[in-house]
């Protein structure tokens, strides 16, 4: 019997978000310093999720507005996008409406969505400067995001736990498709 298909997960959002530095905690536990504009090579690996084990495709994207063309390329079979602001750039924030939103929903319309606020590691306390916690939970509600997680790729705080939502948010898409398949 052949092996199931990955579960392909595809991660977007503005540049400088973090997205190649997430990617890069989670699978090879490193923390670039540097910024160099997306080099992460598309991953498979495994994991596991609720005691079943799980194969998934992660794929890094440029946020940059002039690499749309190339970055939509790979959208078509995603099962989950992770969905990236930065909460020290607020118009990354803003941009998850004004851009990210439209635009993976163009390409499509049933894939799960986990909501990431990056960056965790810089908010200084009671400063409005910095994208809170609670305007995250409204943007995730707003967006119909299937859930909604802080993290910091520098400190790896919450990084495996992303990815754990996006396995958990896939299954339960999958059902709800089978389901409205029998009618
Ligand atoms: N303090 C802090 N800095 C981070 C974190 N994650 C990434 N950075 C920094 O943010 C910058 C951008 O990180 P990248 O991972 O390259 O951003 P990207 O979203 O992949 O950028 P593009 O490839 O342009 O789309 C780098 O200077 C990183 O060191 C984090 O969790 N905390």
């Amino acid at each position: 019997m052949s092996s199931p298909e990955p579960y392909k997960i595809v991660v977007v959002g503005d540049g400088n978000t973090g997205k190649t530095c997430l990617l890069m905690s989670y699978i090879k536990n490193e923390f670039p310093i540097d910024y160099v504009p997306t080099i992460f090579d598309n991953f498979t690996t495994q994991t596991v999720v609720d005691n079943n084990e799980h194969k998934i495709s992660l794929w890094d994207t440029a946020g940059q507005e002039v690499y749309e063309n190339l970055r939509t390329l790979c959208y078509p079979n995603t099962k989950c996008f992770i969905l990236c602001y930065a909460i020290n750039i607020r118009q990354s924030y803003a941009n998850i409406i004004n851009i990210w939103i439209p635009e993976i929903r163009h390409y499509s319309n049933n894939a799960a969505i986990v909501l990431v606020g990056t960056k965790s590691d810089l908010r200084v306390k009671n400063s409005s400067k910095f994208v809170t916690t609670a305007e995250g939970k409204r943007l995730c509600s707003k967006v119909n995001a299937d859930s909604f997680i802080e993290s910091s790729a520098k400190i790896k705080h919450n990084i495996s736990e992303i990815f754990v939502e996006a396995v958990r948010a896939i299954k339960k898409q999958d059902r709800t498709l089978h389901c409205s398949d029998k009618y």
